[in-house]
């Protein structure tokens, strides 16, 4: 996979603003963007097609995926397909994903990855953030309680010497970083 795109990877905690930046990315700079597919069902307002490719656990097991994990009980995978789709209209494009996702695409673009680790300090204002998105109650506790809730609070040392962290504690703060950011890469 060597080539002159770029794949901007978005990792981080639930909650701590991932998808936000990669909307503002996909506005402010036209980036491209990986649609990745999933068993969750949708939050109000999400669009199948446009924020994931939503899946049945039989539709899912017949997909080939270039990496695919299991978040909070539910399956989550990206296509080699996908980033083509989403390098065919631009050679910048981003995917949001779990740490794990995201160790996986270093491992295999090497530096045609970028990855933004998106940091929350304070980790109590993760769950208000879920509240004011609309996650009901039990989806919110069943996450808080997941093994990859703790994992992705923290940059994997895989990722350490290559990561970009934006801190998302204050949205006017994490915008200006982005456009330092991009202004410095491309
Ligand atoms: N700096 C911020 N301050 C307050 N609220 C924010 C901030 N950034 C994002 N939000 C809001 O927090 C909620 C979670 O953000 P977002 O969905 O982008 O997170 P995420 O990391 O993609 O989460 P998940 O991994 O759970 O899908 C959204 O309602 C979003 O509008
Ligand atoms: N490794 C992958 N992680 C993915 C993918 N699609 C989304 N995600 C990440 O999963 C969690 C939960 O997502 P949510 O939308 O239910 O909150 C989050 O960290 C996403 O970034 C994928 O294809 N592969």
């Amino acid at each position: 996979m060597e080539g002159k795109e770029k794949l901007i990877v978005i990792t981080g905690a639930t909650g701590s603003g991932k998808t936000t930046v990669r909307n503002y990315l996909v506005d402010q700079y036209h980036v491209g963007k990986v649609i990745t597919h999933t068993t969750r069902s949708p939050r109000k307002n999400e669009k199948n097609n446009v924020d994931y490719y939503f899946e049945s656990d039989s539709s899912f097991a017949k997909k080939h995926f270039l990496e695919h994990v299991e978040y909070a009980n539910a399956k989550y995978g990206s296509s080699y397909e996908g980033l083509k789709k989403a390098w065919h209209n631009n050679p910048i494009a981003s995917i949001v994903l779990d740490t794990q996702g995201a160790i996986t695409y270093l491992n295999k673009l090497g530096n045609q990855a970028i990855i933004f680790f998106i940091q929350v300090n304070d980790h109590n204002s993760l769950k208000k953030r879920m509240i004011e998105r609309g996650d009901s109650k039990e989806k919110i506790k069943q996450r808080l309680c997941s093994a990859e809730y703790e994992r992705d609070l923290k940059i994997p040392i895989e990722l350490r010497s290559s990561v970009h962290i934006i801190d998302n504690s204050n949205w006017q703060t994490a915008k200006h970083t982005v456009d330092k950011l991009m202004h410095e890469l491309f």
